[in-house]
């Protein structure tokens, strides 16, 4: 019956694909193509019918994409910051500790010419794990502060956020800068001296967790806000920071974790991507090996070695929150049978159970040297920075995602000497499990890496579920029809650069589809 309703309907429904985009990738009729995904006739027919709804799945996408993109641009109006002044030449000549690397100089070019043009920024900083990107970070919020407005720094995590505070007072201790930390363990009286005085206009960066995002932290004039791991901030979370201020700040995303291309362009559409490629000199990539718990008694005579040459080393267990339990006893069981295996040497234990303060205080120890070895969970997987530690074991490596285990690795290699990472696990292991360990040991490449993850997990995974509404697709993959996907975007590149508005005849179809399923639809690519 479903089958006559058809074939009677047929010819009232109208294509959703102008005669022009059909004709060029000879697509079937939406009608012909319905038809045929519910009772194929042949094969032929069907494969056709499948790649015309994929075709036009993507293309409404890239073109909504590209769509809000080009509005965004015309409407939101951002400041000017025209001004290279002082503080960023100042500190370009005179305090910059290294030579920047080719990538870091290209990406503030980038950066640079954004803030300049009168449009908002709204910029993703990509760059795989250590290769520089604070430096990026503090030379864009100079020059905010060189066209006198105020910048803030927005960190996940406390540990995070201290850090990045004390790296960025230590690198502008020369400087007249008023640079000040805020964080949910914040004491009182600090705060209300700290919004006051940014009220005032007396404070130039603002670095924190989301405490910075509460009602009360009110800035005299933000200018630039920058967002460090946007993964783990929802939507909602950064248009809170754009609505600090009545012109939106320019916003600079920064994540350690790369998205592959094909995500990323379907994700963001046009919005703006600048990538440090290159890794400062001098670092030997880290040398990464998968050991089976048999093992351990050799691994930990390793671990004893490279202690005796005065390295560290961090041990790594999972935390999962459905099984916090059982973790926290695997990370306590771990604790302790390294502190029997070691008696002589200092331990430091952190796991998202501690008070912030205790987090806080065994993580100085271990970065000050004063413990050798750090047991923890993956509190310690972002951007924790102790060049001399050398070595991450991670315990149970097959429970962690691969993107995952590539952050934690990157807490290791960011020192002169050689590093190693050891995948440690048991003998049973999934097929997923071994090509995840395979690839670890295979590359360093973040970029490759996050290929494979984005194949064995798809894409609602990666980017979390708050971002993968976009995602949902109904036929098409994004990650099979990679090639297709780029053939819709070109297409609505090309329909938009002649047609910016949709309003020739010709396209009347597609604005009103686009229409249509705009209604249905958020705008959270809107805030990316
Ligand atoms: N051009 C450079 N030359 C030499 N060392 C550099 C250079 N740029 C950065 N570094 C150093 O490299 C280390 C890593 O830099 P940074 O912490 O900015 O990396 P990152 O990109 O934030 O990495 P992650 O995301 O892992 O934290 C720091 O110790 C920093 O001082």
């Amino acid at each position: 019956m479903l089958q006559q309703l058809f074939v009677e309907t047929k010819a009232r429904f109208f294509d959703t694909l102008n005669e022009e985009i059909r004709n060029e990738f000879r697509l079937i009729s939406k009608a012909e193509a319905l038809f045929n995904i519910h009772f194929p006739k042949n094969a032929e027919l069907l494969a056709k019918a499948q790649f015309r709804l994929k075709f036009e799945e993507l293309f409404y996408i890239q073109l909504q994409l590209l769509l809000k993109n080009q509005l965004r641009k015309q409407k939101i109006k951002g400041f000017v910051f025209g001004e290279i002044g002082e503080y960023f030449s100042g500190f370009y000549k005179n305090h910059l500790p290294f030579d920047l690397t080719g990538a870091q100089k290209r990406v503030i070019k980038e950066i640079r010419a954004d803030l300049g043009t009168g449009a908002q920024m709204n910029r993703l900083l990509q760059g795989d794990v250590g290769s520089g990107k604070t430096i990026v970070a503090l030379m864009s919020m100079l020059i905010a502060i060189d066209n006198n407005f105020q910048a803030c720094l927005m960190a996940p995590t406390e540990i995070l956020a201290i850090q990045h505070y004390q790296g960025l007072v230590e690198l502008c201790e020369k400087m007249e800068l008023s640079i000040y930390l805020l964080t949910g363990s914040s004491k009182k009286a600090h705060r209300r001296e700290l919004h006051e005085k940014l009220e005032n206009g007396e404070i130039d960066i603002l670095i924190g967790t989301h405490a910075l995002l509460e009602d009360k932290v009110k800035f005299h004039n933000l200018g630039l806000a920058i967002i460090d791991e946007q993964h783990r901030f929802g939507v909602a979370q950064r248009a809170k920071l754009w609505r600090k201020n009545k012109i939106p700040p320019h916003i600079l995303v920064m994540t350690a974790t790369p998205i592959p291309r094909t995500l990323a362009m379907s994700l963001y559409g046009d919005l703006d991507i600048s990538v440090i490629d290159e890794l400062p000199p001098g670092r030997k990539p880290i040398r990464t090996v998968h050991r089976f718990d048999s093992n351990r008694l050799k691994v930990f005579r390793f671990l004893k070695e490279e202690i005796d040459k005065g390295r560290q080393v961090y041990v790594v267990y999972p935390l999962i929150q459905e099984s916090e339990k059982m973790d926290y006893k695997d990370l306590m069981d771990g604790y302790e049978s390294i502190a029997r295996e070691f008696p002589d040497f200092q331990i430091s234990i952190v796991h998202g159970q501690m008070k912030p303060e205790d987090k806080d205080y065994e993580m100085q120890r271990f970065a000050e040297g004063k413990t050798e070895i750090m047991v923890a969970t993956t509190v310690i997987e972002v951007g924790v920075n102790v060049p001399n530690a050398s070595v991450m074991v991670i315990e149970s490596a097959e429970r962690f995602g691969l993107s995952q285990l590539h952050q934690l690795r990157g807490r290791v290699g960011r020192g002169a000497e050689q590093s190693y990472c050891i995948l440690m696990t048991g003998h049973k292991l999934s097929n997923d499990s071994k090509t995840r360990l395979e690839t670890m040991t295979a590359t360093n490449d973040g970029f490759q890496i996050a290929e494979v993850d984005l194949k064995l997990r798809g894409p609602g995974d990666i980017m979390g579920t708050q971002q993968s509404g976009v995602l949902n697709l109904k036929i098409a993959d994004i990650v099979k029809d990679n090639d297709l996907l780029k053939t819709a975007r070109h297409i609505a590149q090309k329909v938009l650069k002649e047609d910016p508005k949709l309003a020739l005849e010709k396209n009347k179809v597609l604005r009103f589809t686009y229409g249509q399923l705009a209604k249905h639809q958020n705008i959270w690519n809107y805030i990316s």
